[in-house]
């Protein structure tokens, strides 16, 4: 089976998952070369056999009437071939080896993708996995829209769609979307009123970054197909640009301050080119497609973008169609799909189709060859197989003396740089590397390049990146536990240094560089220090670094790791440590990640007891710990069912646990927080919930809170969303201030505003926060029907 890695063929985009060989990749000339003439079409450009195209029809337009008829067939021609060579360029996906036709055909693994019309919650904040098993649950208010109509609009929706933004996180198929799009309207099959189809990959692009360019000549860059194409037909024609991967351009897209350009053919520098046929000032009439991660779409200003979607992964019934695409063998599928659904966190991640590619590779692997070893249940497990199944076929590919469940003494050499590499770009955030990185961590570019097993499975050549986030934070928390089990106190320390709060004077920290002592010492600290991250980038690493301190799982990875039989009392110190830790104010979404932490070690006692407790349905009985209030916050927030009422007053728990249960909130449609000492990482929560697409709550209950004028400032302004739906909102006895009620007053004159009961009693609001509020409801926008007691008195007033 070749198919261990499925990746974009499209050479104009170089993406997370491609590392196809230079051969493909189009000849990039300067500007004073394609002045010269002087252009180099690429390989496959040459070598694309006449006549083989399927396309049925060119896309070439009316706008040409005027054309003598030779200059006509020569554009038509010019057309042909470009859809010719587009379709060369997507029909396979290189999958696993590079060898020249060795690609799996994309229609053959191609499966549809839940893509829906608009935007989740702070995308940007989050870390792209947690995110996506957040928001991907599939919901039935959400409008799916298949990837080939992403321009088109009913016949009642008067509206024209010239820019789309489809937003995706990490893996999740955007270029196979983009790459689909391109192949169906190569072979002539969708979108024929287009004339051209030409993506422009953000990555590629920055290889020109410092170049001048007419867009006219950059096209001629990078579809050399086109050298005959002049700017009138540009002009007349209907184009598609596509730029698929904002998230890795270099450049500075200055929104604001530009040179205007509205010629094809004048020459500035590349950002001003793109910038102005993003804003419609060149070809006004050319349709543009970005893809992007969350975190980068912003560099588009809102006001450009005609359409977003979110591309957001496999549904169940995808899922399951993807592996039954991916094996011929029937029986093998079913028992795949059968063991996914029987583990949840796999379940859950295969929802990001990258990890139904991982979780294909490895698990065939095992049915087909291993059948020993039990299958792997939690991600360390997953993770710890897929880098084996790696390390197994570069030695296939390469030979190799050693045992098979030895690893040679160069691979772990290797392995253990590519840690280091990621674990030191992890902390700083980075995703993309040079090859001066390599050099850095002792990798050399050419070696990397020579173990294809591991390396062009996980690398990209020209910028480097892992094939996905979530291999860059295993392989980090592998270096990380090498250093560990080596005693490598400089790293480790150099990790685990923090300020510790003073018990004393509660503000000045102190600085902690005690040696570590043990393992559950070494794990506690790392958890602490990933409970700090605001943004949760330290998560995931945290879970593998936990699951590694399991021996099942070192064995797995063949001597990578120096193998601790770790004393059983040792392992349930680190176990109870994740029972006891106090979470204190960090946001409740790392909270969570503690629960996660325990299932990696496969300590499932806590998520078994809130199976129970749930199905006992006595609430108030059972006293519930903080862990296990995290453990019910994330089923909660998983679950199919949207839950009625979340009311933290009726779980018997302690104030920590009832702060831990608040990410549910996201998936309930009354929350009641009223007397819950919350900090401003539990109204982000709250705000997410309420901005998130879709988003449940109808009533939200926070009477009794003191302190709230942040909170306030946060919650109007969500309620600001267009995808708040909040209709009841309850802020009884809050001491509430002028800043506070102006902020409400503003929420209350948006529109669309679906906020119909206010309750401000018992805040004693006096003028001017009471005339604030009295010109809100005086606004033609403000919908509310009952506002109770702005004075003193707790009496019901209609407005
Ligand atoms: N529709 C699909 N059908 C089958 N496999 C898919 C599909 N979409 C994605 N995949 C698998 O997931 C991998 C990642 O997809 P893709 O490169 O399109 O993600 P992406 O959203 O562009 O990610 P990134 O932002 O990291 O570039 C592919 O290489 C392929 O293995």
């Amino acid at each position: 089976m070749d198919e261990d890695r499925a990746e974009s063929t499209v050479p104009s985009r170089v993406s997370l998952k491609s590392d196809q060989s230079k051969s493909d990749i189009v000849n990039f000339r300067s500007s004073e070369e394609i002045e010269r003439g002087e252009h180099i079409l690429s390989n496959w450009d040459q070598s694309a056999p006449p006549g083989e195209s399927s396309c049925s029809q060119s896309g070439s337009r009316s706008g040409d009437a005027e054309m003598k008829p030779k200059e006509r067939s020569d554009l038509q021609e010019v057309i042909e071939g470009h859809k010719m060579s587009l379709k060369r360029r997507c029909e396979h996906v290189t999958e696993g080896t590079h060898e020249a036709g060795s690609g799996t055909l994309l229609n053959k693994i191609y499966t549809e993708l839940y893509i829906t019309e608009g935007q989740s919650e702070e995308v940007d904040t989050q870390h792209e996995v947690r995110q996506l098993e957040r928001t991907s649950k599939k919901n039935i208010q959400d409008t799916p829209i298949k990837c080939q109509d992403i321009f088109k609009v009913s016949s009642e929706q008067q509206r024209h769609i010239r820019v789309v933004l489809t937003n995706g996180v990490a893996g999740v198929g955007k270029t196979f979307s983009v790459q689909k799009f391109s192949l169906d309207w190569a072979e002539g099959l969708e979108n024929q009123d287009i004339s051209l189809v030409l993506p422009l990959s953000c990555r590629e692009l920055n290889l020109i970054r410092d170049e001048q360019h007419s867009l006219l000549s950059l096209l001629h860059v990078f579809h050399p197909t086109l050298q005959k194409i002049r700017a009138e037909d540009l002009t007349v024609w209907k184009l598609l640009f596509i730029f698929d991967g904002l998230d890795e351009s270099r450049f500075s897209l200055g929104f604001n301050k530009h040179q205007l350009i509205s010629d094809v053919t004048q020459v500035s520098s590349v950002d001003v080119v793109l910038v102005n046929l993003i804003q419609g000032n060149l070809l006004p009439s050319a349709l543009i497609w970005i893809t992007s991660r969350p975190a980068a779409a912003h560099q588009i200003p809102p006001s450009c973008v005609d359409r977003i979607t979110e591309v957001r992964g496999f549904t169940d019934s995808q899922k399951e169609e993807y592996f039954r695409r991916r094996f011929s063998d029937e029986d093998l599928s079913k028992r795949i799909i059968s063991h996914i659904k029987a583990s949840r966190s796999l379940h859950i991640m295969c929802l990001i189709p990258v990890f139904c590619w991982i979780t294909a590779i490895v698990l065939e692997d095992m049915m087909t060859r291993d059948q020993r070893g039990e299958l792997p249940q939690t991600l360390t497990d997953l993770y710890s197989h897929f880098l084996r199944v790696q390390i197994k076929r570069k030695k296939q590919k390469y030979g190799g003396k050693q045992r098979p469940e030895e690893l040679a003494e160069a691979d772990k050499e290797l392995l253990l740089k590519l840690g280091r590499l990621a674990f030191e770009h992890l902390e700083k955030g980075n995703i993309m590397f040079y090859s001066e990185d390599l050099e850095r961590c002792g990798l050399d570019v050419s070696e990397v390049s020579v173990y294809s097993g591991v390396c062009t499975e996980i690398f990209k050549r020209e910028i480097y990146c892992f094939v996905h986030l979530s291999i860059q934070e295993f392989l980090a928390a592998v270096y990380m536990f090498h250093c560990y089990t080596r005693k490598d106190t400089a790293v480790i320390n150099q990790f685990l240094k923090y300020f510790k709060p003073n018990p004393f004077s509660g503000f000045v920290g102190l600085f902690n560089n005690d040696p570590v002592t043990s393992l559950d010492d070494f794990l506690r600290r790392a958890l602490m220090k990933s409970l700090k991250s605001e943004n949760g980038h330290l998560d995931l690493f945290v879970r593998f670094l936990h699951g590694l301190s399991l021996e099942s799982n070192q064995r797995i990875l063949g001597g990578l790791l120096d193998q601790r039989n770790s004393h059983p009392e040792t392992i349930q110190k680190v176990l109870n440590n994740l029972k006891e830790v106090n979470s204190g104010e960090f946001s409740p979404d790392r909270s969570i990640n503690i629960f996660h932490c325990l299932m990696e070690m496969k300590d499932q006692s806590v998520h078994q007891e809130i199976q129970e407790f749930l199905k006992s349905g006595e609430k108030s009985k059972r006293e519930l710990s903080a862990i296990h209030c995290s453990a019910l916050a994330y089923l909660l927030q998983m679950s199919e069912e949207v839950l009625d009422e979340l009311n933290l007053r009726q779980y018997n728990t302690s104030d920590e646990g009832r702060r831990r249960l608040i990410p549910a909130v996201r998936n309930c449609r009354k929350a009641e927080l009223s007397d819950s000492f919350l900090s401003m990482s539990h109204w982000e929560v709250v705000a997410s919930a309420m901005t998130s697409n879709p988003s449940h709550l109808r009533e939200l209950s926070l009477s009794w809170n003191e302190n709230l004028a942040d909170a306030v400032k946060l919650l109007s302004s969500a309620m600001m969303h267009p995808n708040c739906r909040l209709e009841t909102l309850r802020l009884s006895d809050c001491w509430l201030s002028e800043i506070s009620c102006d902020s409400l007053a503003s929420a209350l004159r948006s529109s669309p505003s679906h906020l119909r009961v206010l309750d401000l009693s018992y805040n004693k609001l006096k003028d001017p926060a009471v005339k604030l509020l009295c010109g809100a409801l005086q606004d033609p926008l403000c919908e509310l029907e009952t506002l109770r007691s702005v004075r003193d008195d707790p009496v019901l007033s209609q407005v």
